[in-house]
């Protein structure tokens, strides 16, 4: 196997598939979910919105995936309001649904604004509904732009009881950068803290994979880079992947693609 086919195989287990798009529907996600089951193994997660979280739950089983792939969902999304009661309300209404792991996003415009406190107490309030279940905190760091705020965001997230930092929505203009991953992995190992790290957003092939986990091993070490530690958030990367080792997708899985 080549270094770049290695890349692609890791890339995979890594993965959380995720479909946040306006027109989901229960079809979509039962697909998305027959995706998670390649030849070449199966994604960490699926990611989808919350009124999903049962259906995902249901077609992972008939997969024979439950477990195996977890199930993530968005709260507080895509904008990052400064309103802790309802990103905890909601957040609460998603482990009771059933998910595994909670995507909230940081209130990032708020910091823009000069309030650094809301955005830890948003993410403490998270993690106290979250118990023992992941919580990723999205930065939105193509919108924080800075590198001192990106850093700054990181750090208060953590600080708040975040289980991984996770660069982007996907939703904005700017999504994950290696520039931003740097910054977010680099605030992790700074913080000495068992924080994972996600990139998330308009990482669409093999080639862009790769180079995150080169980074990450850079700063972290190959040993950190687990499912534990490290995901990518991606609607339109396993293709990519699959094709990289040789496996094609299951045409029949892809209608509404
Ligand atoms: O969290 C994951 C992102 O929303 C996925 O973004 P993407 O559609 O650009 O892969």
């Amino acid at each position: 196997m080549t270094e770049f086919e290695q890349a692609a195989r890791q890339a995979l287990v890594l993965m959380d598939l995720t479909s946040l798009n306006d027109d989901d529907s229960d079809a979509i996600i039962r697909e998305l979910c027959a995706r998670a089951n390649t030849p070449a193994g199966h994604p960490a997660a699926v990611c989808v919105y919350p009124r999903f979280i049962a259906t995902a739950r249901e077609a992972l089983a008939e997969q024979g995936l439950t477990g195996k792939v977890k199930v993530a969902t968005v709260t507080n999304f895509p904008h990052g309001e400064a309103d802790v009661e309802r990103a905890a309300a909601e957040t609460r209404a998603a482990i009771a649904a059933g998910a595994d792991e909670v995507d909230v996003v940081f209130p990032y415009r708020a910091l823009m604004a000069g309030d650094a406190e809301v955005g830890r107490e948003l993410v403490a309030a998270c993690k106290r509904e979250c118990g023992d279940a992941v919580l990723k905190v999205i930065l939105e760091t193509g919108e924080l732009k800075e590198a001192g705020l990106i850093s700054r965001a990181g750090m208060l997230a953590i600080d708040g009881g975040a289980d991984f930092l996770k660069t982007s929505t996907g939703k904005v203009a700017v999504n994950a950068t290696l520039e931003a991953a740097d910054l977010l992995l680099t605030t992790i190992k700074a913080s000495g803290r068992d924080v994972g790290f996600k990139a998330a957003g308009g990482v669409r092939t093999a080639e862009d994979a790769a180079a995150y986990l080169q980074l990450a091993e850079r700063v972290m070490g190959a040993d950190w880079i687990t499912p534990a530690h490290f995901r990518f958030g991606a609607s339109g990367l396993l293709g990519s992947l699959l094709a990289t080792l040789g496996t094609e997708e299951d045409k029949g899985s892809m209608e509404g693609y």
